[in-house]
């Protein structure tokens, strides 16, 4: 039986901007919320644009007879109101101001929103500083006491007024836009943009404009909800009593609520009805972005019920566990739901162990699930991955469904990790003593602790370990940031360290040094260690045991010489011949002497 199912989210998945799109437009396709709000918001707007030829008279219009009249009153089909008007074009005039007023709202606050928060985001220095003061000094104002303080000025048009309540609503939009223009500026795809020699403007519209556009529907949808419901407040308060609205309906059927109390329900109903379908659009809309729904998410789970039952089922297994094996890995899962609920599986029924004391390559070219395997046993995947196992224990304790005190518990004495990436993965807010101090306050007082790294950081070979100890991240290098987080990791004395691809960001020279090291520290330590590599070399240098991945399948598994000598599989005699052969010399000519030879 698999051990556990794990949660889902939204899924992130990179795709390209087309496929995206659809995939979009399908998951609002798919989505009944978002097919209901559309389809009320269309039908809203159809019955006013063809108002004129649905209702017999105009929404202004009042006759003495009709006074309060009854509902289905031969052309006045929702009767008439306290003033003898008909309720039905009153209705319709209602949705239609409305409709307006939102349109008139939103747009005013997005279009300034998105250019001023596109600009200072994306230039930042004087002209962030002056346009975020501004903005904030907007945001200051109480907006609906300054529209009603206004009123001299607007007249009671509620065009005016909307115009105004956007301006007040737009530094909502603004610092949505620049906050996440300010997070994807330094995005290394801007850069190569502005080196293509793109200009600002194109920048700007064409890839800064496209990762913030999600965002700013979902914002506008909410901001037109706000200026509906304003334009109907002030409306019930008396502004611009002369224009049909949800709030002038509203007010006047308070009036008359023990005569005619149906004469509340029509502008009730309509107004949230308007306001419904906004918020469900955009609560749709926000799924669809993020690539699920409820209903997705649901079918996922059920997909990956079927998938592990049908394979419990096939293959019921007969091996058992390894004895003597720290970590165990039986037939481990990992999947991602797609957007229409279905289960992109990325890693299928990989199975190995690691012994005490013991270094295990997980070998394979990019993209074979390394990493995912490694994360799985880590309890570091992405929430929305549905992982199963038959099993995944550390020392016959089971790691998957562990809540994130029991997971904290076992990460540092149990199990820990060196990631790829060492300058990402140390906080540039902290110096780097106090980041390896924290982890072991758990266990020892502060005074202990910080001895305790300084020895640790001596004993990984940094040569000044004091002075490492006071700097912040960016004032070492890559291979110091390294050493520090192996520093960080065999600090607790893990029984398994997972090193994922350790030395992949540095220089060939640092890398031998921390191959070295690793070395080192497993023995002196007895640890049981899982290396992740793409790199058959390392795994010569350094493993006894080598498990082979490809395409999210465990290939081949052996003792590292057996395989050397005898590769099985195909993919893993490919590996072994990529190694680099030092003694090979180069033969051909220079490209630069090849081209001189065609001249
Ligand atoms: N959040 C995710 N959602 C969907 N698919 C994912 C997600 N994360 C990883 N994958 C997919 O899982 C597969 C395995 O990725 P993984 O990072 O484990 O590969 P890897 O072998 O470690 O590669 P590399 O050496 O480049 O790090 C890839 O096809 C990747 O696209």
């Amino acid at each position: 039986m698999s051990q556990q199912l794990g949660a889902l989210g939204p899924d992130q998945t990179a795709v390209a901007p087309t496929r995206r799109k659809w995939r979009v437009t399908r998951a609002l396709l798919r989505n009944p919320m978002a097919v209901g709000s559309v389809v009320t918001l269309a039908v809203m707007t159809l019955l006013c644009l063809l108002a004129p030829l649905i209702t017999g008279h105009d929404s202004m219009y009042s006759s003495v007879d009709h006074v309060n009249a009854p509902i289905g009153t031969e052309g006045w089909l929702l009767g008439g109101d306290a003033q003898g008007r008909d309720m039905w074009s009153r209705l319709l005039a209602s949705i239609s101001v409305s409709l307006t007023a939102a349109l008139i709202g939103t747009g005013v606050a997005v279009i300034i929103g998105v250019v001023f928060g596109l600009v200072a985001g994306y230039v930042g220095r004087t002209i962030d500083s002056i346009a975020s003061w501004v903005f904030d000094l907007v945001l200051a104002l109480p907006s609906l006491l300054m529209l009603i303080v206004l009123l001299p000025v607007t007249r009671g048009s509620y065009q005016l007024t909307m115009m105004l309540l956007g301006i007040m609503l737009s530094p909502g939009v603004y610092r949505l836009v620049r906050n996440m223009v300010i997070g994807i500026r330094r995005e290394l795809y801007i850069d190569a943009a502005k080196v293509a020699g793109l200009s600002t403007w194109r920048i700007l519209t064409r890839h800064v404009f496209f990762v913030v556009r999600g965002p700013i529907v979902i914002q506008a949808a909410f901001i037109a909800t706000i200026c509906i419901n304003v334009q109907a407040g002030l409306a019930f308060l008396g502004v611009g009593a002369n224009t049909p609205s949800f709030g002038s309906m509203i007010s006047l059927a308070f009036t008359n609520l023990y005569g005619e109390p149906i004469q509340l329900v029509w502008p009730t109903l309509g107004l949230v009805a308007l306001t419904g379908a906004l918020i469900l659009f955009a609560n749709a809309y926000r799924d669809a972005l993020a690539g699920t729904t409820t209903a997705a998410r649901r079918r996922s789970r059920r997909a990956l019920a079927d998938v592990v039952k049908r394979a419990d089922e096939a293959a019921p297994t007969t091996e058992k566990p390894t004895e003597k094996a720290l970590l165990t890995v039986r037939d481990l899962r990992i999947a991602y739901p797609r957007s229409d609920g279905s289960l992109n599986e990325v890693v299928h029924e990989v199975s190995l162990t690691v012994d005490s004391g013991e270094i295990v390559g997980l070998v394979g070219e990019s993209g074979s699930g390394k990493t995912q395997t490694a994360f799985a046993m880590l309890g570091l995947l992405p929430h929305e991955a549905v992982v199963s196992a038959k099993e995944l224990s550390l020392g016959g304790r089971p790691l998957l469904g562990l809540t994130p005190t029991e997971l904290r518990e076992l990460r540092g004495p149990d199990l820990a990790y060196i990631p790829q990436e060492p300058m990402s993965n140390l906080d540039p807010s902290f110096t780097v003593g106090s980041q390896l101090v924290e982890p072991l306050r758990r266990t020892m007082p502060r005074a202990q602790a910080k001895q305790r790294v300084l020895e640790l950081l001596a004993r990984v070979g940094i040569p000044d370990p004091p002075r490492t100890f006071h700097s912040y991240p960016h004032q070492i290098s890559g291979g110091m940031a390294q050493r520090v987080l192996i520093a960080g990791a065999v600090a607790t004395q893990p029984k398994v360290l997972i090193a994922d691809e350790p030395t992949t960001a540095l220089d060939v020279t640092v890398q031998a040094e921390i191959l070295d090291l690793l070395r080192e520290l497993q023995h002196e330590l007895r640890m049981g260690v899982l290396l992740v590599t793409h790199n058959f070399g390392v795994v010569a240098d350094l493993c006894d045991r080598v498990v082979v991945m490809r395409d999210g399948r465990d290939v081949e598994t052996g003792e590292v010489r057996q395989i050397f000598h005898h590769p099985a599989h195909e993919y893993t005699r490919s590996l072994i011949d990529s190694i680099l052969d030092e003694e090979t010399v180069r033969t051909d000519a220079p490209a630069s002497r090849a081209k001189e030879g065609v001249r």
